[in-house]
This record gives structure tokens, C-alpha cells and sequence, in this order.
């Protein structure tokens, strides 16, 4: 396998603790997930800064929503450092530390209640709560919400019941939420997983949109397909079977050789634009 780094990590070891942790959304250094006798994670290096938007691609079991569970303060390493948004993960209030990320997964859409209202799905982020529990939120509030759905082309569906929606409407909704309490870190867990043509596209635009504004967050985003990499995202972590198969700027990482590395099969990578599409090599 090929390992790929835009940056050296050689100064951050499991011990050591980077001096410039302030500019670091996510620092992790000798990392491992271990279960039983099954690494889920191994011997990962990654750095987040500020400005940055990852993508992290890999196979079914590679280990990509174990990563963003530790990047979401859900999960401690077995082995190594992780730091979140400058603490250290074992040191820190792990449910203080989540109020600063905004996390959209499909487990949560798993808890949401089919008869919650979609604005109330986004705004009760702000309390960290799923299901309405007060009858009345703030003005300020419900219009941020508001404005939320707006951006994400869901504007008509605050009335709508969650369980109503369609799945593509479900993920926007739930990325509404995740940005809701304005997260200094946004972790998203394959959304467009389950969408047909139509809404992939219009999600990747959507995620361009955040990609490209200066005020979001950093963000890192979970994909099994490179069919779903919006443009405006900067970096790219390839995973394999728990470890690193490269990682680094997504025109320096994502190539034939590294995507094959990681897949496990020959595949050929092609470039339309600022979009990426990949087959099996014939
Ligand atoms: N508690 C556990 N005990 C043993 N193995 C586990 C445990 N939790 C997860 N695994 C395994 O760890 C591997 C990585 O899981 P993970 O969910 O992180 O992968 P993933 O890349 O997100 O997969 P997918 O794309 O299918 O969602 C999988 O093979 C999974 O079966």
C-alpha cells in the first residue's frame, strides 16, 4: 500500500502533544480502535486544521464511522491521543465537548421520532435533545432553523412530520441540525447514502455550498463512493481495513493506485471537472 502525507506528523507521537494544537480542529497520533482481537483502527496519524474539509473514503468495515466516532468525542482510543478541538479526549467533559460538533448520522435519524416536527428536529439541537420537549422555543431560534432548511432547499418542510419525509429530505434535515448550534466541527456520516440520482446531485451541491463558505465549519465527510465527493472539499483520508492507505490533498491522494490500494480491486479513476467517478479496470 501506498501512504501518502501532505504533512509531516513525524513531531506528534502518542505522547507528545502538538504545540499547534490551537490551529487543530483534530489531532490524533498513534491511534487504534481495538475490539476483542479485531483492530478497527490502527496506527493512525491525522491532523484537521481550521479551514480544512475532509473527505474519508474506504470499503464497508474499513473503520470510517469508528474515525468520525472518536473525531465526535462518541469513542475513546484503545491506543494513542486524540485530540478534539484542542482537548484531549480521557481528559475532557466528553458532553460539553460535543456541544461544540454538530454530528449527522444515519443512527440519529434511527431516534428521531416519526411525529417530530422537522423544524423542531433542528432547533432542539440547541438543547441537545431529540423529541419537542418544550412547547415554545425562542424567535431567534426557530428562525435559525428556519433559514437552515432554507439553505439546504427544504424550506417548505418545517411543518412536516419527520416521518413524512423522504430520505434525501431526512439528511438535510438532519445536517440542518447538525448545524444548528453553529459547531466549530461537522461530521458527516455518508449523507447520500440511500439517495437516488436526483438527490445525490442536489446534495453535493448543497455540500458545496457549505464547503465553500468561509464561515462553516471544518468539516469531514464519510463516503463509500467517489461519485460523492462535492467539490470545495480540500483533503482526503483513504482507509483500509482499519489503517491509512494515504491521506492528504484530495489532487495529491485520490488516484487510480491509491483508490485500488484501498478497495482491494484494479480501479480506474476519472476526473470530469471537479467531479470524480471510478470503475473497475476491464
Ligand atoms: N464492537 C465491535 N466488535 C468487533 N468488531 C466491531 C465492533 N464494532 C465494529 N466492528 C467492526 O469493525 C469494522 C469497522 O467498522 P466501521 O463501522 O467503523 O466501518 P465502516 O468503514 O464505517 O463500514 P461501513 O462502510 O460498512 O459503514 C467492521 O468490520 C465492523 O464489523
Amino acid at each position: 500500500m501506498t501512504a501518502v502525507t501532505s504533512r509531516t506528523q513525524a513531531d506528534t507521537g502518542p505522547d507528545s502533544t502538538p504545540e499547534d494544537l490551537d490551529d487543530l480542529v483534530l489531532h490524533m497520533a498513534g491511534v487504534g480502535v481495538r475490539r476483542g482481537s479485531t483492530d478497527l483502527l490502527k496506527d493512525l496519524d491525522w491532523r484537521v486544521e481550521l479551514d480544512e474539509r475532509w473527505v474519508v473514503l474506504g470499503s464497508n468495515g474499513a473503520g470510517k464511522t469508528t474515525l468520525l466516532r472518536l473525531a465526535g468525542a462518541e469513542l475513546h482510543p484503545s491506543t494513542g491521543v486524540v485530540h478534539v478541538l484542542g482537548e484531549r479526549l480521557g481528559r475532557v467533559n466528553v458532553f460539553e465537548l460535543r456541544t461544540r460538533i454538530g454530528f449527522a448520522t444515519a443512527a440519529l435519524a434511527g431516534r428521531v421520532p416519526a411525529e417530530e416536527k422537522v423544524r423542531d428536529v433542528v432547533v432542539s439541537a440547541g438543547y441537545a435533545v431529540l423529541g419537542r420537549w418544550r412547547e415554545e422555543y425562542d424567535q431567534l431560534d426557530t428562525g435559525r432553523a428556519d433559514d437552515l432548511l432554507e439553505n439546504l432547499g427544504i424550506a417548505g418542510l418545517g411543518d412536516r412530520t419527520f416521518g413524512t419525509l423522504s430520505e434525501g429530505e431526512r439528511k438535510r434535515t438532519l445536517i440542518a441540525r447538525a448545524l444548528m448550534t453553529d459547531p466549530e466541527l461537522l461530521l458527516l456520516d455518508e449523507p447520500a447514502a440511500g439517495l437516488d440520482l436526483g438527490g445525490r446531485e442536489d446534495l453535493v451541491a448543497r455540500l458545496t455550498d457549505i464547503a465553500l463558505d468561509p464561515d462553516a465549519p471544518a468539516t469531514v465527510l464519510v463516503t463509500h463512493h467517489v461519485e460523492e465527493i462535492p467539490p470545495g472539499f480540500t483533503h482526503l483520508l483513504l482507509l483500509s481495513q482499519g489503517g491509512v492507505v494515504a491521506q492528504g490533498l484530495i489532487d495529491d491522494v485520490l488516484t487510480s493506485e491509491n483508490l485500488s490500494a484501498a478497495f482491494g480491486q484494479s480501479l480506474e479513476l476519472e476526473r470530469s471537472g471537479d467531479r470524480f467517478f471510478a470503475r473497475r479496470r476491464a
